[in-house]
């Protein structure tokens, strides 16, 4: 299970998590609504290892997310697939997914069946496993992005906004790939600014506004919001 509790990071003076408490139980996917700059990124960094916080906890089963080693967070099981998929471009989409088995590389044969398993999970990526991941289009380009992460073997991914700048039928088969996964045992913590979609597959959910936690609820609870509805859902 994560545990975050009041969790808060700055940037020098610039306080962009304020005291935020979350959980995500074994076998959800936990949706993170929120506006640009409202502090998802930052929330996923810190629970990445990737910046420290300055005060609260990060906890995935009981073992500290903060202590700023990122290998170590991934070692444990929480891998992050990162906002704007920051692939290699010039490297075949097959190394670009071998890199993200960079904690089992000693273990060829965890590899291999990874790589199947992603193969599976994304048919078009067999294809085209020997192409720059660069000349792939966004879709696919995300599906790498997601499989990358999925090669560390995750009990925990941090899927940073999946949907952006994907056309509305590419979002539906790359959240039914997570759904997919997710059924498979993977938690699945979801930052997004696409409502619609993301409570489509979401158990629970939470809002973040200004580095804070404003609203938390169930998928029906904030399907049915009129905050939820005006501010993300437009109705
Ligand atoms: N390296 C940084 N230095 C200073 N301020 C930062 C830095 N990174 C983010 N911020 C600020 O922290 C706040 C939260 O940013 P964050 O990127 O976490 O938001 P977000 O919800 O992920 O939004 P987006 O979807 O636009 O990335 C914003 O006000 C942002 O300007």
């Amino acid at each position: 299970m994560l545990e975050v509790r009041d969790l808060s990071v700055n940037y020098g003076s610039f306080r962009a998590l304020h005291g935020v408490s979350l959980t995500v139980q074994p076998g959800e996917i936990v949706v993170l609504l929120g506006a640009n700059g409202a502090g998802k990124s930052t929330l996923f960094r810190t629970l990445s290892g990737l910046g420290r916080p300055s005060g609260g906890s990060a906890t995935w089963n009981g073992t500290p997310l903060t202590a700023g080693r990122p290998e170590f967070n991934v070692a444990r099981g929480v891998a992050q697939c990162p906002e704007g998929r920051l692939l290699f471009p010039d490297l075949s989409v097959e190394k670009n997914l071998r890199l993200g088995a960079f904690v089992h590389r000693r273990d060829r044969n965890a590899v291999a069946t990874e790589l199947e398993r992603v193969y599976t999970l994304f048919p078009a990526l067999m294809e085209k496993r020997h192409v720059p991941a660069g000349s792939l289009s966004g879709g696919q380009q995300q599906m790498v992005a997601i499989g990358r992460a999925l090669m560390a073997r995750p009990q925990l991914l941090l899927l940073d906004e999946p949907s952006l700048g994907l056309a509305p039928l590419v979002v539906e088969q790359v959240f039914a790939a997570v759904q997919q996964v997710n059924r498979a045992g993977v938690c699945v913590l979801l930052a997004e600014q696409n409502a619609y979609a993301a409570l489509g597959i979401a158990h629970r959910g939470y809002v973040l506004e200004g580095g804070r936690v404003s609203l938390t609820g169930t998928q029906a609870e904030l399907l049915g919001d009129d905050r939820v509805r005006s501010a993300y859902l437009g109705v």
